[in-house]
């Protein structure tokens, strides 16, 4: 429950401040929301253009925390609203953002508009009124590891040193222009090396946040259900449609990239911590991931395969997944991170976090909820006579 005498990691009182959440009705701000609701005093002034999962914490309105949270129905690229709620708050959260692969060369504009030019605004009026800003970016900042350029049999591929990424070390590598699956890792460094520039010659108060593939429940939508039925999510959301339509999980180009994934109520509690301990989140740049949870997509789908068939109960298809190339899965321009492991040395230095749960667990919470909130609804929607 929540309780005004909460100490930060110094050992002081943590006064509660007033947070205006950019992005709040998404997948990280909804569980974020849920956490400053639940465990602290601190307001949210909530901003989006959807509240969907973020509803069971605004309605009813007898729930205790009520009078500390606001949502605000605003679409940041036109609103004048935004710089007096940003006046308004001690701390802005930016997580508003395009932020599925399948736009990144599908609508190229849309995804660098949205991941820099609708973010200017925001570090420009907490720079000019000297507010703190929290802003989400992406592990995809890295892009490739050195290690993807070696010859196949270097026996350098097995060495850290060129694949570990490092907030303060690695390189930013990216395709061609013509792969335009980089936009959005380019827009996130862009407006990562803006607000840096800010920190550095207008004195800023920020922390970067760099997510290593969060996933847990409320992660994008089931196509057909709660979102198009020909849209294209997350890959935790794929492969759960697919498992609940029980069709083969789609491997794109054999699933051999390899990601390390970390269960989003881990991470929110960094997210916290940076919140209330500013003196030592301020002009940091976090990876937040767990290196002990590396899969490839493939060893995902068959993890995630058996760990659906125990929380539904339903038996496996004999052949449970399908390969598909990315041309055909994404369409033209696309590309892909080939590794992804975090360098956790910042975050546990300054902030003392360490990931708790591993890939089994968390996937087992989250495809436990994907069944009881999805299989019903799939179920009729199977049923359903197809119009002729
Ligand atoms: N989930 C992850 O693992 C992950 C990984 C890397 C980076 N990130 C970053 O974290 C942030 C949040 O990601 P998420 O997974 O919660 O995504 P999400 O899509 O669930 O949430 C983003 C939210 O921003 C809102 N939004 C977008 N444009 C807006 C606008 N113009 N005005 C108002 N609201 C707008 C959307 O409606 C959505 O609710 C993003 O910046 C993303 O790039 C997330
Ligand atoms: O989550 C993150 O840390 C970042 O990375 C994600 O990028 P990516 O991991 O490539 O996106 P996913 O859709 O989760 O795909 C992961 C991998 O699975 C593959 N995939 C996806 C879907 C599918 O059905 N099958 C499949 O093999 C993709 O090709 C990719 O190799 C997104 O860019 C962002 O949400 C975020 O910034």
């Amino acid at each position: 429950m929540a309780s005004a005498a909460r100490l930060d990691l110094d050992g002081n009182a943590i006064k509660p401040m007033t947070i205006c959440m950019i992005g709040a009705g998404g997948f990280i701000g909804s569980h974020l929301c849920e956490k400053l609701m639940a465990e602290t005093m601190h307001k949210v002034l909530a901003v989006d253009v959807y509240n969907d999962k973020i509803r069971h914490l605004l309605e009813p309105a007898t729930h205790p925390w009520s009078d500390r949270i606001q949502f605000h129905r605003i679409n940041i690229k036109h609103d004048s609203r935004l710089e007096g709620l940003i006046k308004m708050a001690d701390l802005t959260v930016n997580l508003a953002a395009i932020c599925t692969p399948a736009d990144y060369n599908t609508r190229p504009l849309d995804t660098i508009y949205s991941n820099f030019i609708d973010a200017l605004p925001v570090v420009k009026y907490c720079s000019e009124n000297n507010k703190r800003l929290i802003h989400f970016s992406t592990c995809e900042v890295y892009g490739k590891t050195i290690r993807s350029f070696l010859p196949k049999d270097s026996p350098l591929r097995q060495d850290p040193a060129y694949y570990l990424l490092k907030e303060d070390a690695s390189p930013c590598i990216f395709g061609s222009i013509e792969k335009q699956r980089w936009s959005y890792a380019c827009a996130k460094q862009l407006i990562e090396r803006l607000i840096y520039a800010e920190g550095a010659e207008n004195g800023l108060e920020f922390t970067i946040v760099r997510p290593f593939n969060w996933i847990g429940p409320r992660m994008d939508f089931i196509p057909g259900i709660d979102g198009p039925s020909g849209g294209v999510p997350r890959v935790l959301a794929c492969f759960s449609n697919n498992l609940l339509r029980h069709e083969p999980l789609k491997l794109v180009d054999g699933g051999q990239s390899q990601r390390t994934f970390v269960y989003i109520k881990d991470a929110i509690e960094a997210v916290l911590l940076m919140i209330d301990n500013p003196g030592r989140a301020n002009g940091h740049i976090f990876n937040v991931g767990n290196p002990n949870n590396e899969a490839t997509v493939r060893q995902l789908a068959e993890m995630m395969t058996e760990v659906y068939a125990k929380v539904s109960g339903e038996p496996s298809l004999e052949v449970p997944t399908v390969d598909v190339s990315s041309k055909e899965f994404y369409g033209e321009g696309y590309d892909d991170s080939d590794k992804r492991i975090p360098d956790m040395t910042i975050i546990n230095k300054q902030l003392g976090w360490n990931p708790k749960t591993s890939l089994w667990d968390l996937l087992e919470s989250t495809l436990t909820y994907q069944h009881r909130t999805y299989a019903e609804a799939i179920k009729q929607a199977i049923a359903k006579p197809v119009a002729s």
